[in-house]
């Protein structure tokens, strides 16, 4: 039997020092996310960053906090139920990192007597630290305890043409009563290595956008093409005008080059280029998070105006809304009848 299991990536049990500290320590400690030998992991991660950090983080997460729970989580939890919904083979939600684990949703899935899994990792674009670690994760759970399962994944749908269509459509509802004079495109950032190291032909990728218009496979992983691609996708279904949009990566760590132009600093540039009203949309996030809530919709907002801009404005995620839910319906039907995945 048919089901499917969703990961996204996870949040901590509370908005404290004591719940966020673990939840950092797994997410940070993985070797697809701080990408060095494991001695010195634990050094950059157990001697320097879980040291402050989780007070710091402790307090955004209480900013942004809901009655019952994480919104990551909450609002993943209510778009798997009304997938649910609209489907008739069991769904599950898993997370890469925290209490809600992969391994769960598998053995929830097996006790419903599926042995067939499309996994879809709620990331619309490829990168080692988001979508591969899930894939591994998954892949590692079921060797260790479903090694009868068959497991599919569902790739990256930056550029499929029904999600662009909806994703178009919702920041063109929320732009509809908006003013504006530039719409900035923030991507979560990595940094500059990963890219380097998830190019399967080692010498593809040179991060200054010269290699990002030559055809390669090296694009299948790619994540700073993939963004690109999106943002011109977007832009074309919405008619932009070129020098209204552009693009930018945010949320990045102290450490080594991260993906440039860097989200924090464009809102400082725009004010004094005149772009005063600035439209902010958040597309490697399914689902609003830590990251979009208080990262763009609160100190960004502010890090803006400080800077002189006026109205700024953070357009949500697709959320639970019900194109979202119905794309993925779709998409898990075509899998059902005919083993179809999107393009
Ligand atoms: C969109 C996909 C994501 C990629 C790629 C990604 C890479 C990445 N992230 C960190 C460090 C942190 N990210 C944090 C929060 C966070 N990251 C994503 C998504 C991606 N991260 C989401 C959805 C969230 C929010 C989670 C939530 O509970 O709402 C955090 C934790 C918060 C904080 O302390 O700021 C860290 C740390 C790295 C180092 C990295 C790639 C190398
Ligand atoms: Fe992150």
């Amino acid at each position: 039997m048919k089901g499917v299991l969703l990961v996204n990536l996870g949040s901590p049990d509370s908005p404290t020092a004591k719940d966020v500290k673990p939840y950092l320590d797994e997410f940070l400690m993985d070797e697809r996310v701080i990408d060095v030998p494991l001695w010195l992991r634990n050094i950059i991660v157990r001697g320097i960053i879980l040291r402050n950090r989780p007070k710091k983080s402790a307090e955004a997460y209480k900013k942004i906090w809901w009655e019952e729970g994480s919104p990551l989580v909450v609002i993943s939890e209510r778009f798997t139920e009304k997938v649910q919904s609209k489907t008739d083979i069991p769904i599950a939600l898993g997370m890469r990192y925290g209490s809600i684990t992969i391994k769960n949703a598998l053995q929830e899935l097996k006790n419903k007597g599926v042995d067939e899994v499309l996994l879809v990792p709620l990331y619309p674009h490829y990168a080692m630290s988001s979508f591969e670690t899930v894939v591994v994760k998954t892949m590692e759970e079921k060797a260790a305890y479903f090694p009868d399962m068959k497991i599919t994944t569902l790739p990256a749908f930056y550029k499929n043409p029904d999600y662009i269509k909806i994703l178009s459509e919702s920041i063109q509802r929320e732009l509809k009563d908006f003013e504006y004079d530039h719409v900035l495109f923030s991507y979560h950032g990595i940094p500059e290595r990963h890219i380097k190291k998830s190019d399967p032909t080692k010498f593809h990728c040179k991060i200054d956008g010269s290699c990002c218009s030559t055809n390669s496979v090296a694009h299948n992983t790619c994540y700073r093409h993939q963004c690109f691609k999106m943002t011109e996708l977007v832009k074309k279904e919405l008619a932009l005008s070129e020098d209204k949009v552009s693009l930018s990566f945010q949320s990045r760590l102290p450490n080594d080059p991260w993906l440039k132009p860097y989200t924090d600093f464009e809102f400082e540039r725009f004010p004094k280029e005149g772009k005063k009203k600035l439209a902010v949309i958040t597309p490697a996030f399914v689902a609003d998070c830590l990251e979009t809530l208080e990262e763009i919709a609160m100190e960004g907002k502010s890090q803006f105006q400080e800077a002189g801009g006026n109205d700024y404005k953070h357009i949500p995620c697709l959320n639970d809304s019900d194109e979202w839910v119905g794309l993925m319906a779709k998409w898990i039907k075509d899998w059902q009848a005919d083993e179809t995945l999107p393009a």
